[in-house]
């Protein structure tokens, strides 16, 4: 395999890791989340966005999410496209993280296809985040067919990592941070990171 790394193969939670508390300045229960960015591929305003829309959960932590499948999303005649499942599973799943921490990123995300989703279906995902330890955030969710708490379509478990805004300096665009109203100094910095 050469210089290929190896694979982290647990996203398991430890068992002893404690049940995560709502971040106090998150939405209350069934109000809508914010999206992650404007631009964001799954929850923004932008054209090829699958615009997802989310809210808090009864519980306070929890989220549940809507996505309407449309003939832009086929992978399959007449269906909806794997990678846009595990699409909308990564925006929902880093929905529920956000009821919790601020900034991360997916390190891992697993997802089982159970039935096939036909265009012109709704999509409900209901995510939550399942532990935090350290810089990990553990989190699952479902994808029901039609209703919550339909006929399953799909199930995921995705692994978060904590980053800080630097990830997005070091990383990201400056311009993108600028849209973001990142202050002066933020998109300077930016700039010469890079
Ligand atoms: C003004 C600006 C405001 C910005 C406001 C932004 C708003 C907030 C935006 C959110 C947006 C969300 C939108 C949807 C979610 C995306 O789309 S996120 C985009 C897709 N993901 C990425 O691009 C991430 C790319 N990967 C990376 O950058 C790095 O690999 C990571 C994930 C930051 C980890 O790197 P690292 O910090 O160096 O961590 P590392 O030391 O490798 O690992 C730490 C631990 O995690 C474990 N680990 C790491 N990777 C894995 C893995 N794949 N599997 C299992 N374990 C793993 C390691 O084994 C290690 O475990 P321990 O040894 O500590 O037990």
């Amino acid at each position: 395999m050469g210089n290929v790394p190896r694979v982290p193969i647990s996203i398991e939670p430890p068992a002893d890791a404690e049940a995560p508390q709502r971040h106090p300045k998150a939405p209350a229960p069934g109000e809508p989340t914010a999206a992650h960015y404007e631009g964001c591929r799954g929850c923004g305003d932008v054209p090829g966005s699958l615009r997802i829309r989310s809210w808090v959960g009864d519980d306070g932590v929890s989220v549940h999410s809507r996505f309407d499948v449309l003939a832009e999303h086929q992978g399959a005649p007449g269906l909806l496209h794997g990678g846009m499942l595990m699409t909308a599973f990564d925006d929902a799943l880093g929905t529920a993280y956000t009821q919790i921490a601020r900034s991360a990123v997916t390190a891992r995300l697993e997802t089982d296809f159970r039935r096939p989703v036909p265009v012109g279906t709704t999509l409900w995902l209901r995510s939550r985040v399942d532990a935090i330890v350290d810089r990990k955030i553990f989190t699952s969710g479902v994808a029901f067919l039609g209703e919550l708490d339909g006929e399953v379509a799909g199930t995921a478990r995705a692994l978060f990592l904590k980053v800080g805004v630097e990830h997005f300096l070091r990383h990201g665009r400056p311009e993108d941070l600028e849209a973001l109203g990142a202050s002066r100094e933020v998109i300077e910095a930016a700039r010469a990171a890079r």
